[in-house]
């Protein structure tokens, strides 16, 4: 079957794009100088639940979820949970049509607890426990994606007097891509999937195959994350697709799903590239349509898993200044109320951002200053070289765009700081989601002395 493909006409410029940075849609100067994002001023949100603060658009999340299902209406889209999940979230996207890939027995409690339909879950994970496993077959979660030869027998362990479970076979097509090596997974050497160079796909092919609890419906790759060219995802087509002909040659069965991960990448920069939506769904939906023709197969349906590309740009992070800090050498250190326990891309990955002065007009002149976090390492960089008014002082707010992803699921409790508290807008109203872990939290899990 040819799927039909529509192209659409590039999206209008935000408003947005005048603020200097990757903002929400939504955002609009507001009154005193504060930058609305949702309709409601940061710097108020952040006076009314206090900072660090992760403020989360829900029209934004909503229409990225929408544009996915617009540009891709015959594929399946699973937003990633990793980027970030609570119940609000899972509840949006739910909403808004999508499925959701989870990695641990964490994200998939909590996602089935906040009522997520579990037949819409992937269950994805290179160390599955026995216990996640289990827990997968007794919520009855729609897909698992296999990657390891023991998982195979284990999970079959579990099936054999029950319903048939769906898996996908995690394969390494061997292309590289993705914003960091710590991130690329679509080359050898690593430790996610089986490499198709070599065999090990093959094998594990035929091993799932050989098992009759478990129905094989497709392959499954990720090649990396926070990609912007389109390139490295026709290629993985081409590779699967070589795949599946030659599931078929030699065991004469057609897959009816391929999933091609996430890993679209997102502005955190104003000038930064960015993944091109519709331009990903016309071509790779082509080049599937043409290299099945070509071979005589099926077109298998398609499957996208972005994280990144939905809940990035609608998070905003919002700290408050505790000192300023003019050094000898002329740098100056502006120290905020966060850091790398919030977010830890920076010193992960020596990712950039970009920042802003909300709640406060400033006529001084700009100053390169180093934006830095509270914890005790030297490397607690948040935004190296920011460009930030010269009079900034304790007290004021900064906010940094595009903090949907990866910055609060990698939290971390360095220093005893505590995670910030988040709070979603939404048509000039507020609502506080998850409250900030606080110092009694962190004596809750201690049980002896
Ligand atoms: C298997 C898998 N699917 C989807 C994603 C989501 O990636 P991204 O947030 O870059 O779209 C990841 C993380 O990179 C992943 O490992
Ligand atoms: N944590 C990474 C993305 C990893 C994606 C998971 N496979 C980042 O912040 O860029």
């Amino acid at each position: 079957m040819t799927q039909l493909t529509v192209r659409y006409a590039p999206a209008a410029p935000a408003p947005a794009d005048a603020l200097g940075g990757p903002w929400p849609a939504s955002a609009r100067p507001g009154p005193g100088a504060d930058l609305l994002v949702g309709g409601v001023g940061l710097a108020e949100t952040a006076e009314r639940f206090g900072t660090p603060l992760y403020v989360l658009d829900e029209g934004e999340v909503r229409s990225r979820a929408r544009a996915y299902r617009r540009a891709l209406p015959h594929a399946e889209v699973l937003y990633a949970a990793k980027a970030f999940l609570c119940s609000a979230m899972a509840d949006w996207v739910a909403e808004e049509g999508l499925g959701l890939d989870v990695c641990s027995s964490g994200e998939l409690w909590l996602a089935v607890s906040a009522g997520f339909p579990a037949q819409r879950i992937l269950l994805h994970g290179n160390a599955k426990s026995p216990e996640e496993l289990r827990l997968a077959r007794r919520l009855r979660v729609g897909r698992i994606v296999i990657d390891g030869q023991a998982e195979i027998a284990r999970l079959a362990a579990l099936v054999a007097a029950d319903t048939p479970q769906k898996v996908l076979v995690r394969v390494v097509p061997g292309i590289a891509a993705g914003h960091h090596a710590a991130v690329r997974t679509g080359v050898g050497g690593q430790k996610f999937g089986f490499p198709i160079e070599g065999g090990d796909a093959a094998d594990a092919i035929a091993r799932v195959l050989d098992q009759p609890g478990l129905e094989l419906a497709g392959l499954h790759c990720h090649l990396g994350s926070q990609i912007t060219e389109l390139e490295p995802f026709l290629q993985a087509v081409d590779a699967l697709v070589r795949l599946l002909v030659d599931v078929r040659d030699r065991h004469g069965v057609e897959l009816p799903e391929l999933d091609l991960g996430g890993g679209h990448g997102i502005k955190y920069l104003p000038g930064d590239a960015e993944f091109d939506l519709p331009e990903f769904a016309v071509r790779v939906t082509d080049r599937l349509a043409v290299r099945c023709a070509e071979a005589d197969l099926d077109v298998p349906r398609l499957i996208v898993e972005p994280g990144r590309a939905i809940a990035g740009p609608a998070g905003v992070a919002v700290y408050r200044v505790l000192s300023v800090k003019h050094s000898a050498d002329g740098r100056t250190f502006v120290a905020v109320d966060g850091g790398m326990s919030d977010n830890p891309r920076p010193a992960l990955y020596g990712s950039p951002y970009s920042v802003r002065l909300v709640g406060r007009k400033s006529d001084a002149g700009a100053a390169r200053v180093d934006v830095v976090g509270r914890h005790c390492e030297a490397g607690d960089v948040l935004v190296r070289d920011a460009v930030l008014p010269a009079d900034l002082r304790p007290g004021d707010l900064l906010a940094v765009p595009a903090a949907g992803a990866y910055q609060l699921s990698m939290a971390s409790g360095y220093n005893l700081v505590g995670r910030p508290a988040v709070a979603a807008v939404k048509d000039g109203r507020a609502r506080l989601l998850i409250r900030r872990e606080t110092v009694e939290d962190f004596r809750l899990r201690e049980v002896g002395r």
